[in-house]
């Protein structure tokens, strides 16, 4: 269990968090309709007439949408339910043409799911946690009101009026900031893998619900306050930190937590109440009579669970065990998809190499690759350097054409001038050298110019093994093979 707690006046206390995640579906077309579901497009050129709510219009479900919920349910380990049902959620707001939404109450598409968070001692998770998911069901979203356009209007927006939403909700098990964190992390990694929601939270389209209690440790569980539509993992976090602060002083001062719908203003970093429970919607919710029951036929179920592909958790105990990568490269490299790809493609280029060569390869992503990448502030699949063009920079240093200082060199250059390593190499003559011959030239200078620094060694001084590495490695600029300079100074110094 976590061990983060909130000292109040009357001893410390324990928070409870559930989350409801509301994860817009890859999709081309919309849930009931056949408009485009695509970001960016002006506003409201994407709105057929079943969006706009138009009278007589019917809506058709959009399989390709449930086909992403059934895989996205697999992908939480959880039960596909065969049979669902729509629902409709009625409540009157502007942005929402048909008065109602449709959802899932009562049958929802998939049932209990969980998602493993991982030990982060940094963030005090001491341990790997199991977080339940309580289900998952499909949803339409509302359009968006713009109050920023005309000083006395505001403007609707119906693009996304009608677009899949996948309603993930978890139990309340999470009990500190950061485990909602990480859970949040690793939803949005199975996500992309899964490839039904893009997981961008600044172009909303996964946004969070965020349920927070309080309660001494042991005592049942205290009433929640639900803070609505919170946009990024960071202001999840802190909104959790000071609503169960203000829970804390409320109850400590006295009070009572009413169960209520709160905002979070990350301006001020505070939760700030919406409508609380006294008018608190009533969604005279009933199953919805223009459209039939959901039933998914075996078929279609194993031609899902066929195109589920290796999830992060399987691949990263792949990359540890086949593959004999340290737990910290197999965590790093598989926990984002496009990273997982790029590894992936890099091994391939390499002919699917032995654990040595997969472990340089490994190093050399996370290290040299990562580092150039954050430069330069593009992302992986951004890389001005090819998986292919890596995979040969890393044969070089494999062969001995490359010293690890010369293939910085050279990568510095790939990613000037998105040359091959083999032609940088050839054209600038950067390649390393094991001729003893001029290795053995270089290191009798470096061993006249410093007699008095050979003759200490030789009186016993062994830390000076290095100097003249050094010195031979600089006379050489860098291009001497380090092995063979380590053998013949050990040779010629006796
Ligand atoms: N005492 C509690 N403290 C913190 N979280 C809680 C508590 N009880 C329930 N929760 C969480 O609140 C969330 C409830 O979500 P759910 O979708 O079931 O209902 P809702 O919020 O009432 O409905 P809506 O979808 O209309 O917002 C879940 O994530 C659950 O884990
Ligand atoms: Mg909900
Ligand atoms: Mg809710």
């Amino acid at each position: 269990m976590s061990s983060y707690r909130i000292q109040g006046a009357t001893g410390e206390w324990e928070v409870v968090i559930g989350l409801e995640v509301h994860a817009q579906v890859v999709s081309n077309a919309k849930l009931f309709s056949g408009a485009s579901a695509a970001f960016g497009a002006e506003p409201n050129q994407s709105v057929s007439l079943v969006d706009a709510a138009m009278p007589g219009m019917l809506p058709v479900p959009n399989e390709e949408c449930i086909r992403q919920a059934v895989k996205t349910g697999m992908a939480l380990g959880a039960e596909i339910n065969r049979w669902s049902r729509f629902d409709r959620k009625n409540y009157f707001y502007a942005d929402l043409p048909q008065g109602y939404q449709i959802s899932q109450l009562y049958h929802p598409l998939v049932g209990e799911g969980t998602i493993t968070i991982d030990a982060d001692e940094k963030a005090g998770i001491a341990e790997a946690r199991t977080i339940g998911v309580e289900r998952l069901h499909v949803e339409q979203d509302a359009g968006k009101l713009m109050h920023d356009q005309h000083p006395t209007r505001s403007y609707v927006d119906l693009n996304r009026s009608g677009v899949a939403l996948m309603e993930i909700v978890s139990k309340p098990d999470m009990r500190s900031p950061s485990e909602a964190g990480a859970y949040l992390r690793k939803l949005r990694s199975i996500l992309r893998y899964v490839g039904s929601c893009d997981g961008n939270m600044e172009e909303g389209s996964m946004r969070a619900d965020v349920n927070v209690s309080v309660r001494k440790a042991g005592d049942p569980f205290g009433t929640r306050t639900e803070t609505k539509n919170v946009n990024s993992i960071r202001f999840v976090m802190a909104a959790i930190e000071s609503e169960a602060n203000r829970q804390v002083d409320v109850i400590e001062g006295g009070g009572k937590i009413v169960q209520e719908t709160r905002l979070y203003d990350p301006d001020r970093n505070e939760t700030r109440s919406m409508r609380s429970k006294e008018d608190a919607h009533d969604y005279r919710y009933f199953p919805d009579p223009d459209l039939l029951p959901l039933e998914l036929s075996e078929e279609f179920v194993a031609q899902c669970r066929a195109e589920l592909p290796e999830l992060p958790d399987a691949k990263r105990a792949r990359y540890e065990g086949e593959l004999g990568l340290p737990a910290y490269n197999a965590a790093v490299l598989t926990s984002d998809v496009e990273t997982a790809r790029w590894f992936e493609a890099l091994l391939d280029a390499a002919g699917k190499p032995g654990a040595e060569v997969a472990r340089a390869a490994s190093n050399w992503l996370i290290s040299d690759l990562f580092g150039a990448l954050n430069r330069l502030g593009k992302a992986i699949d951004e890389s001005p350097v090819s998986p292919r063009q890596g995979a040969e920079l890393l044969a070089l240093v494999a062969d001995g054409t490359l010293s690890g200082t010369l293939a910085k060199q050279v990568f510095e250059i790939m990613l000037e001038t998105g040359d091959d390593p083999a032609r940088i190499v050839e054209e600038r003559g950067l390649k390393q050298t094991s001729d003893t011959g001029a290795i053995e030239a270089v290191i009798a200078e470096v061993m006249a110019a410093n007699a008095d620094k050979v003759a200490e060694y030789r009186g016993g001084k062994d830390k000076l093994f290095g100097f003249f590495v050094g010195q031979t490695m600089k006379a050489m600029g860098g291009k001497a093979n380090p092995g063979v300079v380590n053998e013949l100074l050990k040779k010629t110094l006796g």
